[in-house]
Order: C-alpha cells, then sequence, then structure tokens
C-alpha cells in the first residue's frame, strides 16, 4: 500500500466502544486511522458506518473527528478561533455558536482564556483546547493518534478522564493510538493489536496485555 507496506484489516467495532491500537512502531496503527479517516484508499475493499459504504466520502465529509499528538493548533489564532474553525473554517460564527465555542472552553475547564494564543497555554491546556474542539463538532467517530504523549503521568490521567467525559457526552466511538499499555488498561476495554502490518479485531485489553500473542510480548519487552 505504501513503498511495499502491506496492510490488511478486517474488524468491525461496536458503536459506542473506546477502543485503544496498540503495536510496535511502523506496524499501522496510523495508517489504520487514515484509512478510516478517509486520507488513505485502501487498495481493496471498503469502509462503512453503520452500514454505508464511506468510500466515496472525503474526509472533512466523514463522520470522523481526528486528535493527533501536536494538536493541530493554530499559533496565530486565539484558542477561540482555534475552536471555532470546527464549526466554519471562515470562522463567521454567529451569536449562537460563538457561545457554544464559549461553552466547550468552560467545559474543558479554560474559562477566561478564549482570547489567548496557544504558545500562552500550557501543554495541558492545549491539550484541553484540542478536546474542545472534538466536543463542539461532536463527530461519532473519534480517532486519537499517541495524543497525549508528550504529557507526564498525572496530565495524561487528567486528559484520558476528561476524554472519557467527552467521549460519553457525545456517544462517540473512540479509537486511540498509544504507545503505553497504561492507556489501554485505564482507557480502553478492548484493544487492537497492529503487528506488522496486520490488524487483529479489538479483544479484551486484560486478556490481551496478561497472555500477550509473541509479536505483542516482543513490544512490550517482556
Ligand atoms: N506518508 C507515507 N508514505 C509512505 N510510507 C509511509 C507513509 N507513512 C507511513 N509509511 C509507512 O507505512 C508503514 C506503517 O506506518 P504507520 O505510520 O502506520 O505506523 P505506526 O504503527 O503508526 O508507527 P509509529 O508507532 O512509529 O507511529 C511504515 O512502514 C511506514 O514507513
Amino acid at each position: 500500500m505504501r513503498n511495499g507496506f502491506q496492510f490488511a484489516a478486517d474488524l468491525s467495532i461496536e458503536p459506542g466502544a473506546r477502543i485503544a491500537v496498540i503495536g510496535p512502531s511502523g506496524s499501522g496503527k496510523s495508517t489504520l486511522l487514515s484509512v478510516i479517516g478517509g486520507f488513505l484508499a485502501p487498495d481493496a475493499g471498503s469502509v462503512a458506518w453503520q452500514g454505508a459504504d464511506l468510500s466515496a466520502v472525503s474526509p472533512g465529509q466523514r463522520p470522523v473527528s481526528f486528535l493527533f499528538q501536536d494538536q493541530n493548533l493554530f499559533p496565530h489564532l486565539t484558542i477561540g478561533q482555534n475552536i471555532g474553525l470546527g464549526l466554519r473554517p471562515d470562522l463567521r460564527l454567529n451569536r449562537r455558536q460563538r457561545e457554544d465555542v464559549e461553552h466547550v472552553i468552560a467545559q474543558v475547564g479554560l474559562q477566561g482564556m478564549s482570547t489567548r494564543r496557544p504558545a500562552e497555554l500550557s501543554g495541558g491546556q492545549q491539550s484541553r483546547v484540542a478536546l474542545a474542539r472534538v466536543l463542539l463538532r461532536a463527530r461519532p467517530i473519534l480517532l486519537l493518534d499517541e495524543p497525549f504523549a508528550a504529557l507526564g503521568p498525572a496530565l495524561k490521567a487528567e486528559m484520558l478522564k476528561l476524554l472519557g467525559d467527552i467521549a460519553t457526552r457525545t456517544d462517540a466511538t473512540v479509537l486511540m493510538v498509544t504507545h503505553d499499555p497504561a492507556d489501554a488498561r485505564s482507557f480502553a476495554d478492548r484493544t487492537i493489536l497492529v503487528d506488522d502490518g496486520k490488524v487483529h479485531p479489538p479483544a479484551p485489553t486484560n486478556e490481551l496485555l496478561e497472555s500477550p500473542p509473541p509479536g505483542l510480548r516482543a513490544y512490550l519487552g517482556q
């Protein structure tokens, strides 16, 4: 699929599930999210959501929001504007939309900070901005690629909790790539193992981590 990298996935995910995606570096975890998000087209097969084939649906029209490690905040825009982009790319928000932006800013604990720029926030606060955008968009599927890898353990735990709250509030199905088995344990009752381009169906997280197959055992250093 990419420079000779072969990737195969055959799985279904229950709506509302919270799923971790783990596996060695270069195994295809980000590729899986890109295929679901529509940034990469499979050579064969399809991705469907609630029975509808998404093949012809562009990334922006898919029922998906994305969160990456760098949080993709625009440095020249304020926090309010960064969040408002999720509603209207040209930022011409009506009064109701502006109120919605302020509401989610408060919901993630950043009240009073909407006119600051990203550089004036801590790493944890920047993660909150990215989560506020996700909350506002409220798409049914949330794809996260090592979203909190740069944060310390306490802050990461706090963000995972906030993420869980947001997923509950928006009824989202969540797939989160992580290199930290502790994240999988605390956040996801099911985990997808990706090993050398092969995507395994979701398995109960505790069982998978307690008796890992060989590829995962090597990755975990056991
Ligand atoms: N834009 C690209 N063009 C070509 N090949 C790519 C591209 N991005 C990734 N690859 C290749 O696809 C394979 C899978 O990469 P992918 O990013 O999905 O792995 P990953 O499991 O997310 O890794 P990591 O944990 O290091 O982020 C790798 O062999 C990688 O070199």
